[in-house]
């Protein structure tokens, strides 16, 4: 065993360490994070929740190094990756970490495979033709290679959006309010679709949401309250995560 396997051998994908985040607004210091230490098993599926400004958002954002924490450190596999510099960063980032955002962030003007082949080509690998098909075959996309976005429905899109984080085989798969800007049938697809690659592909997701319905999906739940982790469930229901939601806000009151 070394630290980044756990006692029975399981790998770890990623792991922040006292992770400390604070902004500045109006001359005084906002502290956000306060001492974060979190660990994601690989092949596991996470729910970060908690109440509107507990700092999910940050926590993800610092997790997936596209933000910094201003202390704690931060692992991807062995690899410590809060010091290294920017660029350094990025080129790993692009190899080792994918995104999925609410507002799919995909190019309005480029095909589902062009914007699933786009991050590869940015870092100067193009992936191969057919790496770029069997990515969108994996989310059930196949034949719709050539549409551009607004020829897709939202939950089209945001498959074409995980297609894109996938290509690359990422170590883990960050994704922030995936369900968020679709409907309940459409939000569940994705989410037996994140649900599918961890299971099937060995992935490993972290994922932020406000639906207790959709958490129930991740094979834990963090709770997050006023920047620090304060509850962890185990494969619960949708009625466990809401109950214990509404107990961290009425804390956070
Ligand atoms: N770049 C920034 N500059 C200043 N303040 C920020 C910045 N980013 C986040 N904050 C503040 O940090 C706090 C936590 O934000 P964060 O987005 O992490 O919370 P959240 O739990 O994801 O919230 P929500 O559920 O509403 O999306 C908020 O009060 C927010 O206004």
């Amino acid at each position: 065993m070394n630290s980044f396997t756990t006692s029975t051998g399981t790998e770890i994908a990623a792991r922040g360490e006292e992770l400390h985040r604070g902004y500045r607004r109006a001359g005084s210091d906002i502290p956000v994070l306060r001492g974060v230490t979190v660990e994601f098993r690989r092949g596991t599926f996470t729910a970060v929740m908690g109440p509107s400004g507990s700092g999910k958002t940050t926590l993800l954002q610092c997790l997936a190094g596209l933000d910094r924490p201003d202390r704690g450190r931060i692992w991807w596999g062995p690899t410590p990756i809060d010091a290294l510099p920017e660029r350094r960063l990025a080129r790993l980032r692009r190899e080792q970490v994918g995104f999925v955002f609410q507002a799919f962030n995909l190019m309005p003007g480029m095909t589902a495979a062009q914007n699933v082949e786009l991050p590869g080509r940015m870092a100067g690998h193009r992936p191969p033709r057919a790496t770029v098909h069997q990515a969108l075959d994996r989310v059930g996309l196949a034949g719709r290679e050539r549409h551009r976005p607004a020829q897709l429905s939202g939950g089209q899109q945001q498959r074409v959006a995980i297609a894109r984080a996938l290509v690359s085989r990422p170590r883990i798969l960050f994704a922030d309010e995936p369900t968020g800007a679709l409907d309940r049938t459409t939000g569940t697809r994705i989410l037996h679709l994140l649900r599918e690659t961890v299971d099937r592909d060995g992935a490993t997701c972290v994922m932020v949401t406000h639906d207790p319905a959709a958490a129930a999906h991740a094979d834990r739940v963090l709770l997050l309250t006023d920047g620090r982790l304060v509850t962890e469930l185990h494969h619960p229901t949708a009625r466990q995560v809401a109950d214990a939601l509404a107990g961290a806000e009425g804390g956070a009151r």
